[in-house]
């Protein structure tokens, strides 16, 4: 039998929506910020925590999860995730307490990061090698679709039925997918679970050493690092302040920018799986293009004269949201240079550079902001934006230094006909 197999589309289905699931719970607070600061009686730095504490964990939890989905298989790690996440947006929904509510986010992110690695393990042995690209874009860009019912729904929700039974009716859609993943999820054709070998200490530690000293692994890491950071700051918790205080514009432009975002995601991504899958060897110069626009319309944003134009912070927002699909190509420079029994957790080492630098990167603008800010309240001029957004040429030099280093070696590793060959070779 060759892929894609029989069930293969479910087995997609079933990953994609969990994934779906996973990006609501994770943006689910983006539109109850006020709700949450009344709630619990906090200030806007304790409500950027649960931001901060939530990409914190998923950060941390990759490798781990990597090394859990190459151990005892993606059924089961994706089952314990979307358990946890239902428990712990349960426990948001009931949180009386500020304490009691970071407890929660925290498990909220703890199943989130337990997702997506799954269901790229679940693609790579479901589909054709030559497929996999496009099917891998098509979960990242779909997935999305889940910010998106975050922000219309709940905030009705939140307005209508309250935040307990908002939080509580979303928490309730994981027992139903739960109860799916327990039914129609199969690691493979042949087994319903499957396990790896035993990890003990030292041979995870070898394992891993293995897959960070292949060139590919780190050109991966750091093309996910340079790419995602951007889109992921403005839509998890700067976009919205930016565009306000920094661009002066109304709340309702400022959304519809947001959700530009997700429109350029979902016209990219498709294109660019395919792409990927045509073009294996331009894969790092793809990456390398889009960082370059990324930081071209920034430039032109923060150099404006005054507030820019409506027209080109549209421009911006598309050109930013490409970046969420050029991340994928960490993962399928990952995914051609590990062996098949490591993807996981090279997929995990991948994930944590865009999420490490998110993560670096909200911190700075709050912190910045903070510094710029005369008298310290969160009244942030355009003028402090301006600096706190400009932390970000310190990640791109970063990035871009390193994404050119590990190309050089990979392609001094792996030549354009090895590579084709050993892509050949997989199908
Ligand atoms: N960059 C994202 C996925 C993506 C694809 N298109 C837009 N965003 C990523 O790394 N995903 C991992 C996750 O858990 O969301």
């Amino acid at each position: 039998m060759t892929p894609p197999y029989k069930g293969a589309f479910v087995v997609w289905l079933v990953g994609l929506l969990v994934y779906l699931l996973a990006v609501f719970h994770r943006s689910s607070l983006a539109v109850a910020g006020l709700a949450a600061t009344e709630r619990f009686d906090i200030s806007a730095s304790q409500l950027a925590t649960f931001t901060m504490l939530q990409l914190l964990v998923y950060a941390a939890m990759q490798i781990p999860v990597g090394l859990m989905v190459d151990r005892f298989g993606p059924r089961r790690v994706m089952l314990t995730g979307t358990l946890l996440m239902t428990a712990a947006q349960t426990g948001f929904a009931l949180a009386e307490t500020y304490p009691e509510a970071l407890v929660a986010r925290l498990f909220v992110g703890m199943g989130d990061a337990m997702t997506f690695i799954c269901v790229l393990r679940l693609i790579a042995t479901w589909f054709a090698v030559t497929r996999i690209p496009l099917i891998t874009q098509l979960t990242g860009t779909l997935g999305q679709l889940g910010g998106v019912l975050a922000a219309v729904p709940m905030t009705w929700a939140l307005g209508h039925v309250g935040w307990t039974r908002a939080y509580l009716s979303t928490a309730s859609l994981g027992i139903v997918l739960a109860v799916a993943v327990l039914l129609l999820l199969r690691d493979s054709p042949a087994e319903r679970s499957r396990r790896g070998p035993a990890l003990s200490l030292p041979a995870v530690r070898k394992s891993l050493a293995a897959s960070w000293a292949l060139p590919g692994t780190r050109l991966g890491f750091w093309i996910h690092f340079s790419t995602q950071f951007s889109s992921t700051a403005l839509a998890l918790l700067w976009g919205y302040p930016f565009f306000v205080r920094g661009e002066g514009l109304s709340p309702n432009a400022a959304g519809g920018l947001l959700t530009c975002l997700v429109v350029s995601v979902m016209l990219v991504g498709p294109a660019l799986g395919w792409l990927i899958g045509l073009h294996p060897w331009h894969r790092s110069s793809m990456a390398l293009t889009i960082v370059g626009a990324i930081v071209v319309a920034w430039t032109v944003v923060l150099l404006w004269p005054g507030d820019a134009p409506l027209p080109v912070l549209v421009l911006l927002v598309f050109v930013v949201g490409v970046g969420g699909p050029a991340s994928m190509i960490g993962f399928d420079v990952a995914r051609t240079s590990n062996p098949p029994h490591r993807l996981a957790s090279a997929s995990g080492i991948i994930n944590q550079g865009g999420f490490t630098a998110s993560l670096l990167l909200v911190v700075s603008i709050g912190v910045i902001l903070d510094w710029r800010t005369p008298g310290g309240g969160t009244d942030y001029t355009p003028e402090a934006f301006r600096w706190a957004m400009s932390a970000q040429y310190v990640l791109w030099a970063v990035g871009l230094t390193q994404v050119w280093r590990y190309r050089k070696r990979a392609r001094r590793h792996t030549s354009r006909d090895e590579l084709a060959a050993s892509i050949a070779s997989m199908g």
